[in-house]
């Protein structure tokens, strides 16, 4: 962290300035430790592909300077007088969301992430009016409500995925009853969030089946991961012999896509979850949902309560994310290689052990 004042702590982030989703460092001020903050140092943050979405304002809503980053894994340096979870030292996890009513339907169930008055870890105002800002900084003060601690076990670069990745899967599982073993699922998209989906299904004993846009990751799907079988979309023979035999579908693709090819490999009653943030209107024609009764449906996120279950499902079931480890000079050389799809599976960035003030980055 940077210089203290009476109040307001001096962080560096690495920020977005414009479209171009280029990140820089931006030097900005935390808000002052309240009752129920905690103030961590981060370790380390994952890069999702919601964080190029974002950057790039793919949805149209996003505000510069913008500091990503929504897996982060830190340490408490600080809690306010009225927080019992945490203490300095600990080391904890915050995802995407920081702030929720606490009134509504979803946060009087407590799945928060359903609160149309949630407050995003960034690109969002806080209470206080001042931006949020996310991971790819030296520090962040959060509400203990919106931090988990990382148990034991975790190697605090392996569960930052889990913050995201990780919940965004086991939650709909879970939801949707789909934590049977047996089951036949489909994990559309082999990326940070898909491959998490295969290793999260897979230890709930489903037969697991890998849908890709290429045969470049089937050796690694099937030896590394885990999965049962690997079909590539392309391949109509492929698909079409595996027609009705598919419990669900968790669809990770970010980008429009047809629908219909997805829905026929499902049996009946067969689910497609669907995961990608995409801003264009995806098709298909009812009959493909009527004769078969099948659900096209989506999930966002997990709640707190299901974030906690998933980093101790993963040392239950000695679970790892495969991640690629980098120093924050590399952040968009990253963005760069995620978007073109060169990344196996997730990359988590070292910002505690980065010279995270240096500007001079070996970005082309
Ligand atoms: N609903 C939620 O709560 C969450 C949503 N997301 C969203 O999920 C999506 C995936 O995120 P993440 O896993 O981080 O992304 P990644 O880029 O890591 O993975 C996406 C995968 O989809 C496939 N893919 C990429 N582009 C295309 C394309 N144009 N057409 C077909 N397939 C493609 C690739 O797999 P392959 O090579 O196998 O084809 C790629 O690895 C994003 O839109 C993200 O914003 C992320 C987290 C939470
Ligand atoms: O990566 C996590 C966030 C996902 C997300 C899902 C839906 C949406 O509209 C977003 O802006 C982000
Ligand atoms: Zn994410
Ligand atoms: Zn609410």
């Amino acid at each position: 962290m940077g210089s203290v004042d009476a109040s307001e702590t001096t962080v560096t982030g690495w920020a977005a300035r414009d479209a171009t989703g280029h990140l820089s460092p931006y030097t900005y001020t935390l808000r002052k430790t309240g009752p129920e903050d905690v103030v961590l140092k981060v370790k380390y943050c994952g890069i999702c592909h919601t964080d190029i979405h974002q950057v790039k304002n793919d949805l149209g809503a996003s505000k510069y300077p913008m500091v990503p980053g929504h897996e982060v894994v830190g340490e408490v340096v600080e809690v306010g007088p009225e927080v019992s979870k945490f203490r300095a030292g600990d080391v904890v996890g915050v995802g995407v969301i920081v702030g929720c009513c606490r009134d509504c339907r979803p946060c009087k169930a407590n799945v928060e992430q359903y609160c149309n008055k949630k407050i995003w870890s960034y690109n969002d105002v806080y209470t206080d009016g001042k931006p949020t800002q996310g991971g790819f900084a030296s520090a962040m003060v959060v509400d203990q409500k919106f931090v988990v601690k990382i148990p034991a076990g975790l190697a605090p670069e392996q569960a930052a995925p889990l913050l995201c990745a990780g919940v965004t899967v086991y939650s709909p599982l879970k939801h949707f009853g789909l934590m049977t073993p047996g089951l036949r699922g489909g994990i559309l998209g082999l990326g940070g969030v898909g491959h998490m989906g295969v290793k999260v299904a897979k230890s709930m004993g489903h037969h697991v089946t890998v849908i890709s846009s290429s045969n470049k990751k089937r050796a690694e799907a099937m030896d590394d991961l885990g999965a049962d079988a690997y079909l590539v979309s392309s391949d109509a023979d492929q698909m079409a012999a595996a027609a009705d035999s598919l419990d669900y579908i968790i669809d990770t693709v970010p980008a429009k896509h047809p629908l219909e090819p997805y829905l026929a490999l499902l049996k009946m009653d067969g689910k497609l979850v669907l995961m990608g943030v995409i801003a264009e209107p995806l098709s298909f024609v009812s009959p493909m949902v009527m004769l078969g009764r099948k659900t096209i449906t989506g999930s966002f996120i997990g709640s707190m309560d299901e974030t906690e279950e998933v980093l101790q499902f993963c040392v239950d079931k000695g679970l790892t994310s495969q991640i690629e480890v980098v120093k924050m000079d590399y952040v968009n050389q990253a963005f760069e290689r995620l978007e073109r799809n060169d990344v196996r599976y997730r990359f988590v960035v070292d910002v505690g052990g980065s010279n995270i003030e240096d500007a001079a980055c070996t970005c082309s």
